[in-house]
């Protein structure tokens, strides 16, 4: 089989939703490559803290016993129980999918309505579902695709797609770069050239998080642009035109335009931007400011895992 589904961006490209169907109800989900749990808000949390939610009124069977409870980069977390349900992802159907259902989340995840949940896309060994780990969506649909592999193409202020078993030819330039993935932490782990220490795909992650050293590099051809400590980051002039930038993965080079790299206003005329340190992190994050440029194959064809890397 194979499908695809569109990757609608919430403001700023902050995140990139999909609809994806729960026992015959539609969740808008952000797909995150970066986590391995699919969790849903659900009517066993407060009214108050699921208003304006689609929320999941159990259809499937309880998974009596388990739980799961996970926290994400910037401290916002969920937690709750498990039943298991049919999914259905751009036609890609799982029948027996493990549905995470809150009890309780963060006020981050309540205040973003256009969000219903998440669905992870990164390595099932690190699914927090205790007291047996869960299979992600793709685990349990990969066999059944035509190639074991899903691609995104996220794109800069407007819908893009995550195609399901297929490579869609018609989505990038040039040829696809392939380069080998560690799984030894669950995500999709790699290494870019000119960029030290190892690297993340992470469709979850707005901005993109380097060395210290390559980020200041970078804002050093930005005449308006300075650390901003209140502001966590690098801000700039929100009307100065920035640099592209240009980074090596494998035999194949991608280009993220300058424009990409213009996040959003913080205030006034002063935006902030896209490019952010990972120093602190333990490994740099190539979000969504760097994927919105490419077309990235998260591909499980292979004996090993690997990330193929094309220009969008
Ligand atoms: O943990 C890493 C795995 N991938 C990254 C990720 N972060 C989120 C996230 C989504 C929505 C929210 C909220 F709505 F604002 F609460 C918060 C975090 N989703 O993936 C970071």
């Amino acid at each position: 089989s194979t499908g695809s589904v569109s990757a609608s961006p919430e403001s700023y490209d902050e995140s990139y939703l999909i609809p994806v169907s729960i026992g015959g109800t539609t969740f808008h989900l952000d797909l995150d490559t970066g986590s391995s749990d699919l969790w849903v808000f659900s009517t066993q949390q407060p009214a108050s803290q699921r208003s304006g939610h689609t929320a999941y009124k159990q259809t499937g069977t309880k998974k009596s016993g388990y739980t799961w409870n996970i926290s994400y980069g910037d401290g916002s977390g969920a937690k709750g129980d498990v039943y298991v349900d049919k999914v259905v992802v751009g036609g890609v159907t799982a029948t027996s999918q493990a549905v995470e259902a809150a009890t309780s989340v963060s006020s981050s995840f309540t205040s973003d309505t256009d969000n219903d949940g998440l669905i992870g896309a990164a390595f099932s060994s690190i699914n927090t579902v205790s007291p047996q780990q869960q299979l992600t969506f793709f685990d349990n649909v990969k066999n059944s695709l035509s190639q074991k592999l899903f691609a995104a193409r996220l794109r800069y202020h407007t819908a893009g797609t995550y195609d399901y078993g297929y490579i869609d030819s018609s989505k990038y330039s040039g040829s696809i770069h392939y380069v080998p993935v560690n799984t030894a932490n669950g995500f999709w782990e790699f290494t870019a050239s000119g960029v030290s220490g190892s690297s993340i795909a992470d469709t979850g992650t707005t901005l993109l998080y380097i060395p210290d050293s390559n980020v200041d590099a970078y804002y050093a051809n930005v005449d308006s642009a300075s650390y901003d400590s209140s502001q966590g980051g690098y801000t700039f002039d929100c009307d100065e035109s920035l640099p592209d930038w240009t980074v090596t993965i494998g035999s194949g080079s991608i280009t993220v335009p300058g424009e990409y790299i213009n996040f959003a206003p913080v205030s006034g005329n002063t935006c902030f931007g896209g490019i952010q340190s990972s120093d602190g992190i333990g490994f740099n994050i190539f979000g969504d400011i760097f994927l919105k440029a490419t077309y990235t194959v998260f591909d499980q064809t292979q004996s090993s895992p690997r990330l193929g890397f094309a220009q969008g």
